[in-house]
């Protein structure tokens, strides 16, 4: 200990100052972070829409400058420049080769980005980047003040209600309906590999609730192809969902009833929603499938409470959180408590939990 400085020692006090100081020089560096967040999404988007990653995966080896440029009709000294500000996010790849020459390579991160493929999660961008989903964002203070009721921030943008204005624009609703597609690609093996047998071992008929174009079933029946499955979504979008083996499309709203089966799949559905609108939802699930041994599988994220590290899949959730406050009008990511209660007012008498690996869990309820 030294000496008593003011009654503080002075070891102490010189620690203070210092981690003080530090903690405003990383301010002052993580500021502009926040202040510049939007960059890295407008200039993923772009290399999304020139293609970038694309040109590179069917050329099948790296790419000089030229190459790419000449390939996208784009301009070098521009697209240099793009490609500088990834190459530094480590989403594309550079190599300087023997001959002086410097190409360019995909990698895993930039094949998320192609436009089609298994990993792809470029729909996915393109929908949350798209203007349309950009308004609401600026009435998100709005919707959360207490003053002047209740601002719904998709409503204040557009008029209406995300599923209302998607069913009056196709172009949007496509986005939508290609995002969820990105995921649900990727969800339902997932899925099938952390808890499949327990799952979907009797399920003979399996109905999608909200199942958009059908993509989460079309993997489900190749898994477990003793399933046939019913994709059941609002009209406009099963008008566009394509004819899959082992599945029927029935368009309806599931306010108002659900097609009968042995268990009920509801994917990004409930989170869409407040939790009145999710004990309606799940009531009518309920009555879909058979007392005795029918399940409802939800498959959502649990927000875990306190400290959670950023990048992990669990802060995804706090971030589809907010998603759901600026896109929807009561919808929310919630604890096991909060999914809890949702499905024990819907009548059901018990429910497990499943982590999988995914930004969703598997909780199943029994009637
Ligand atoms: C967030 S998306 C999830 C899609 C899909 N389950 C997935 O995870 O890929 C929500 C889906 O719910 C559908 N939906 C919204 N309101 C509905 C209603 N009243 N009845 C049936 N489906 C509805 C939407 O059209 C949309 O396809």
């Amino acid at each position: 200990m030294g000496e008593l400085q003011g009654g503080k020692p002075i070891l102490e006090a010189w620690n203070n100052k210092k981690e003080e100081e530090e903690e405003e020089a990383q301010a002052q560096l993580e500021i502009w972070k926040y202040i510049f967040g939007y960059v890295e999404l407008a200039v993923i988007k772009c290399a999304i829409e020139l293609g970038i990653a694309d040109a590179i995966e069917s050329h099948g080896s790296p790419m000089t400058l030229s190459e790419i440029s000449s390939t996208l009709g784009s301009d070098p000294s521009l697209l240099n420049r793009i490609l500088r500000f990834l190459i530094n996010r480590k989403i594309f790849k550079v190599d300087k080769n023997s001959d002086s020459t410097t190409t360019y390579a995909n990698t895993p991160l930039s094949r998320r980005f192609l436009k089609k493929g298994q990993q792809s999660m470029a729909a996915f961008l393109l929908l949350e980047s798209s203007p349309v989903m950009l308004a609401p964002w600026h009435s998100l203070s709005a919707r959360v003040s207490a003053n002047g009721g209740i601002n719904f921030p998709f409503e204040k943008a557009h008029g209406e209600d995300v599923w209302a204005y998607a069913a009056e624009n196709p172009g949007h609703s496509n986005l939508i309906n290609e995002a969820m597609a990105c995921s649900a690609k990727l969800v339902v093996p997932a899925i099938v590999e952390g808890c499949g047998d327990e799952v979907f071992e009797g399920v003979q008929t399996l109905v999608d609730v909200g199942g958009g174009t059908g993509t989460a079933l079309r993997a489900l029946v190749k898994a477990c192809p003793w399933i046939r499955g019913i994709n059941f979504d609002l009209a406009h979008v099963i008008a566009v969902a394509p004819k899959i083996e082992g599945v029927e499309n029935v368009a309806g709203d599931m306010f108002l009833g659900v097609p009968k089966a042995d268990a009920a799949f509801l994917m990004w559905v409930l989170h869409d929603w407040g939790d009145e609108e999710c004990i309606q939802i799940l009531k009518k699930c309920k009555e879909a499938i058979p007392k005795e041994n029918g399940k409802v599988i939800i498959v959502e994220a649990v927000i875990e409470e306190g400290a959670i590290k950023q990048g992990n899949l669990k802060d995804v959730g706090l971030m589809l959180d907010m998603v759901m406050m600026a896109h929807t009008s009561f919808g929310k990511e919630r604890t096991l408590e909060e999914w809890e209660y949702v499905i024990k007012m819907a009548g059901f008498t018990s429910y497990t939990v499943k982590n999988i690996d995914a930004v969703q869990s598997v909780l199943l309820a029994y009637p």
